[in-house]
């Protein structure tokens, strides 16, 4: 056969270093969740690097060190470093979904890190092949994102007054009041007191973060719904709970921390344990998984609302190219984890207006880091030698 018309053997782009590193970001003010209280947010940056020249990124972030889950920022890194660096050292880069299979099967549990190597491989890839990660999943249904506001200063006359500030703002309009470290009647009295300063131009949710016991929450749940409460979001750990209380109050009934992916998510939806399930991409392991988890939901006529770990700009903006494929986003999103950061990570800031998030458009997930800014948060790095630079906000 004439060489001069064989095909040419292009070789597929392999992964050549995994590269981590840990960035200590400051808070607006503290965050108080009946689990922690952040006064400061770790995020754990992935940058993969590829034999083709391309670098995608990665986050894996949680809240309140091992507070909220088995995986800590610092766990995140070594994992992925000792761990999943030697899976995928030298494998085709562009096969996402064999690549985490392989992942799979060396590494059990580690959702978390497993999500920040996934959206690296799809950052990768998207860049690769030009396309917005969001494309690469099948399409997105829309551009732009409404995005809630969490109220957890700890103070209800300050809560207030930063709702009043977002709404003037035209940044939010739907608000996520974190209850459940304070006495029962006092939390209703503070939900009261906003839903009332606030009226009806704005929607309140509540997250108790497991705080209550079904007793509890049952009368909770009445109470917060005769003082115009939406919905609560996990007012008790067990599903078992959950599935007892649901539907029995004019409350919508939301699991998060229930919801780990689509094994939890097919036992929640077999017995309608819950009206909405927040849908991360950490909590479910990854971008696909997350994606299965909204099908399970669908078929179940469950709705769904994008939640967040308080991602910085990386894991935002995954989740926010996932949500905007969904079929059915019926409670909208709570992707505002850049804006609790005094600063910003990128060189072009994400568009936040009109009460909605702005999907990027640009190849991968569309954004580029601010190197500089890296490298001056980064754990041990510049910021430990220099004064901190004027804050955001
Ligand atoms: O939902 C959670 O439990 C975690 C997180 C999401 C928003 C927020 O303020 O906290
Ligand atoms: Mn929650």
């Amino acid at each position: 056969m004439n060489q001069s018309f064989a095909p040419l053997a292009t070789a597929a782009p392999v992964i050549s270093r995994v590269e981590t590193l840990i960035l200590d970001l400051p808070t607006i003010r503290p965050h108080k969740l009946s689990v922690a209280t952040m006064t400061g947010q770790v995020v754990t940056l992935v940058r993969l690097h590829c034999s083709d020249g391309v670098t995608g990124l990665g986050e894996g972030t949680t809240i309140g060190g091992l507070a909220y889950g088995g995986e800590s920022p610092e766990s995140i890194k070594t994992n992925i470093d000792t761990w999943f660096a030697p899976v995928m050292i030298g494998q085709d880069a562009t096969r996402v979904g064999s690549l985490m299979a392989r992942i799979g099967r060396m590494v059990r549990e580690n959702r978390f890190a497993k999500s920040a190597v996934e959206c690296a491989l799809l950052d990768a890839q998207g860049q690769r092949v030009g396309l917005p990660v969001s494309e690469l999943l099948g399409g997105r249904r829309r551009d732009r994102l409404p995005v809630a506001w969490t109220l957890a200063s700890g103070d209800t006359a300050r809560d207030i007054a930063e709702a009043e500030r977002m709404l003037d703002l035209r940044r939010h309009r739907v608000f996520k009041l974190k209850i459940g470290a304070r006495g029962l009647r006092e939390d209703i009295a503070h939900v009261a007191a906003i839903g009332r300063a606030l009226g009806d131009q704005v929607s309140i949710r509540v997250d108790v973060n497991m705080a209550w016991s079904e007793h509890q929450a049952a009368f909770g749940m009445a109470a917060l719904a005769d003082v115009g409460c939406e919905l609560v979001e996990q007012p008790v750990a067990s599903a078992a709970a959950m599935g007892r209380l649901v539907r029995r109050f004019p409350i919508a009934l939301m699991a998060d921390e229930s919801l780990t992916g689509p094994d939890s998510a097919f036992q929640i939806a077999r017995v309608q344990g819950a009206d909405v399930f927040a849908v991360k991409l950490e909590q479910s392991g990854g971008a696909f998984d997350a994606l299965r988890v909204a099908a399970i939901a669908d078929a179940a006529g469950i709705g769904l609302y994008g939640g967040t770990m308080l991602e910085g700009a990386v894991g935002t903006v995954i989740s926010a190219h996932v949500f905007a494929t969904f079929a059915n986003l019926q409670w909208g999103t709570e992707l505002f984890g850049p804006l609790l950061l005094t600063e910003e990570i990128l060189t072009e800031p994400l568009d936040y207006s009109d009460f909605e998030l702005t999907v990027p458009t640009g190849p991968g997930l569309g954004l580029t880091l601010d190197s500089d800014r890296v490298a001056f948060f980064a754990r041990d790095g510049l910021r430990k030698t220099i004064s901190l630079p004027q804050a955001r906000i």
